[in-house]
């Protein structure tokens, strides 16, 4: 065990002027499950498309094991495994053929290439499905199946991007499963996500980007602590409530320091939750707001967040 990713001031400014990925550092374990947790537009995207040698870095370098992104590409490469945002597969070759075409561009074959194809199937759980055409397939089994082409090569690093994103929660339940099932084959991920319950699931360490910038590394505990002495208020609201009229009422109730409403979901931090839930309750009511359930919560990301942005991760 070592460490098998080093990141090192990496830059990205895109021709357009746009910092995406402004000065980042941070290191990967072997074996490591990591998360990159930020909201639309943190620089998440491009961060892994220079790691994975799409983009040039403008400045910076990172290294995969011993090799340089910037000067050993190749060689870099070879230990990476992409899974994409974007789906690449051919819709009318089955799922094995996909993979066939796939392996072959790694320079796998024969019965190697067979061995290969049928364990990254059984791994994503595709394997009765594997000589059907991709184009019967639902969103969340392609997405299954563009894992499976990233992991042909056996990499020792393996990028996902946002794999759950726009599938269906029994296809996004399979995927969490594979990649908590990826450590104990050994295998480094670096995850990317803005849904705080999947980076907490899966990860043993999490970084929060925002704005291209690393605002916060560590693990879930230790993340959490940075909320402090605060206290984490969820209170649910019930469809009628007019989010407008709420976000009024919150900002002039005194003890809430930070709060955030989205989906009719307040998540408010105070220095004593105990003390503070009967005048936020009462508030509410007085102005109408009508509550469907109020919780005392643990802080979880969401709180990490707003606290140290002032911000929700799905703003
Ligand atoms: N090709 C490009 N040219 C110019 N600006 C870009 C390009 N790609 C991304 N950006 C900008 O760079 C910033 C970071 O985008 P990026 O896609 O890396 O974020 P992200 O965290 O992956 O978000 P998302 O979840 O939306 O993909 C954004 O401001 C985006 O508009």
């Amino acid at each position: 065990m070592g460490t098998l990713v080093r990141v090192e001031h990496l830059t990205k400014r895109y021709a357009s002027g746009t910092l995406a990925v402004d000065n980042v550092s941070f290191t990967i374990e072997e074996g490591e499950t990591f998360s990159l947790l930020g909201p639309n537009g943190a620089g998440k995207t491009t961060l892994l498309s220079m790691l994975s040698g799409i983009l040039a870095p403008t400045s910076g370098d990172a290294f995969i094991g011993e090799y340089s992104i910037r000067h050993a590409p190749l060689a870099a490469k070879r230990l990476i495994g992409v899974v994409p945002q974007e789906i690449a597969l051919y819709p009318t070759l089955t799922a094995r053929q996909n993979l066939a075409f796939w392996g072959g561009l790694y320079d796998l074959q024969g019965t190697t290439l067979r061995a290969r194809i049928e364990e990254a199937l059984e791994i994503v759980g595709l394997r009765e499905h594997a000589n059907e055409r991709v184009e019967t397939f639902s969103g969340g089994m392609k997405r299954r199946l563009n894992i499976a082409a990233g992991l042909l090569h056996q990499p020792r690093l393996l990028l996902l991007d946002e794999p759950t994103v726009g599938i269906d929660p029994q296809s996004r339940r399979r995927i969490l499963d594979t990649v908590k099932r990826f450590n104990e084959h050994g295998m480094t991920v670096l995850y990317t996500t803005h849904y705080m319950e999947e980076a907490e699931e899966l990860s043993h360490r999490i970084a929060i980007m925002d704005h291209g910038h690393i605002i916060a590394l560590g693990t879930l505990d230790e993340l959490r602590q940075l909320v402090g002495e605060h206290e984490s208020i969820r209170i649910t609201l019930r469809e009628t409530a007019d989010e407008e009229a709420t976000r009024r009422v919150l900002a002039e109730i005194p003890s809430i320091e930070n709060a955030t409403l989205t989906d009719h979901h307040i998540t408010a931090l105070v220095p004593n939750a105990a003390a503070a839930l009967p005048a936020i309750a009462t508030h509410l009511s007085q102005h109408h707001i009508p509550i469907s359930a109020i919780e005392i919560e643990r802080p979880d990301l969401e709180a990490v967040f707003l606290h140290l942005t002032g911000r929700s991760l799905r703003d």
